[in-house]
């Protein structure tokens, strides 16, 4: 077993470390690691997401859901965060994202615009930003230009910067996918030399290996490929995301192989609200058991 990251590793700011002390040990198990609960989708795919559970379409009860089932926050985009966090301002923290874009262009030239800024989390209370970065993107020179400007920014405010690193476009989908070993590997690498504070990957699939460079095309385990990911990222906490609604056992094994891993939480959204709500609870409640097993120092 790998051990986590603590803080005093992270090379952080005063203000970073501050605010990410408030996140990591005083919300959720407080026991330095994280479950986040992401609600970005309704932008991301559109409202299809919540026909499982159409209760999930409504931010209030999201919001809810994440202080009843102790998350270490909730990522929301400007427009919800504006009309529907001050309700929970200071009992959950808010990840503000700062970029989003609909499914609708084929996103052979997936670029994240911003619409959102530093100052506005600041503004919100929020301890943390979200940034989608598409790792391997023909529009990646832009993502690169844009995404630094609020690197420097965050490093200005003191403000946490969580990369949503996903590989995208043609010449990724030429290299096992998205989710191959390779992709996210790389993914989590970038978000690492890009100066991002905390990394969300996708869990890596070794078995996706067509045409990918040499070392991949080896037979690598789950476990080992994860182990991989989480040390390609170094002094960068990465957090595993959760991806479309799966069997229970089969969330609960890449819970418990991320932490194993040494990532510093989980961050599951359609798999914890596409249910009934005391369902996503007992689910919750699975995942907060592993995570009270791999304490940070
Ligand atoms: O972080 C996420 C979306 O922003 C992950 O959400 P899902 O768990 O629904 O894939």
């Amino acid at each position: 077993m790998t051990t986590r990251l603590s803080l005093a590793d992270c090379g952080l700011s005063a203000g970073k470390k501050a605010r990410l002390h408030r996140i990591l040990h005083q919300h959720g198990l407080g026991n330095g690691t994280a479950l986040f609960l992401p609600y970005d989708q309704g932008l991301e795919h559109g409202p299809r997401d919540f026909f499982a559970d159409p209760l999930a379409s409504d931010p209030r009860y999201i919001l809810k859901l994440a202080l009843e089932g102790g998350f270490n926050g909730i990522a929301l985009q400007i427009g919800l965060a504006e009309k529907f966090y001050w309700d929970y301002a200071g009992e959950v923290p808010l990840i503000l994202k700062l970029n989003g874009k609909t499914e609708i262009p084929a996103d052979n030239r997936a670029l994240s615009p911003l619409h959102a800024s530093v100052e506005d989390a600041v503004r919100l209370g929020a301890d943390a930003v979200g940034y989608t970065l598409y790792v391997g993107s023909p529009a990646q020179d832009a993502d690169f230009a844009q995404y630094r400007v609020v690197r420097q920014e965050a490093q200005r405010l003191g403000m946490p910067l969580i990369v949503w690193a996903y590989p995208r476009g043609e010449a990724i989908e030429h290299k096992g996918g998205k989710d191959s070993f390779y992709a996210v590997h790389y993914a989590a690498r970038t978000a690492s030399e890009l100066g991002a504070d905390v990394v969300k990957v996708n869990f890596p699939h070794p078995e996706k290996h067509t045409d990918v460079p040499e070392p991949y095309t080896a037979d690598f385990s789950s476990q080992q490929a994860i182990d991989a990911v989480v040390q390609a990222a170094n002094r960068t906490m990465v957090l595993v995301s959760g991806g479309s609604r799966a069997g229970d056992d089969v969330m609960i094994a890449k819970a418990e192989q991320s932490m194993s891993a040494g990532a510093t939480g989980l961050i599951f959204g359609r798999n914890v609200w596409q249910r009934d709500h005391d369902e996503s609870l007992r689910f919750v409640d699975r995942l907060r058991e592993i995570l009270a097993k791999y304490p940070a120092s």
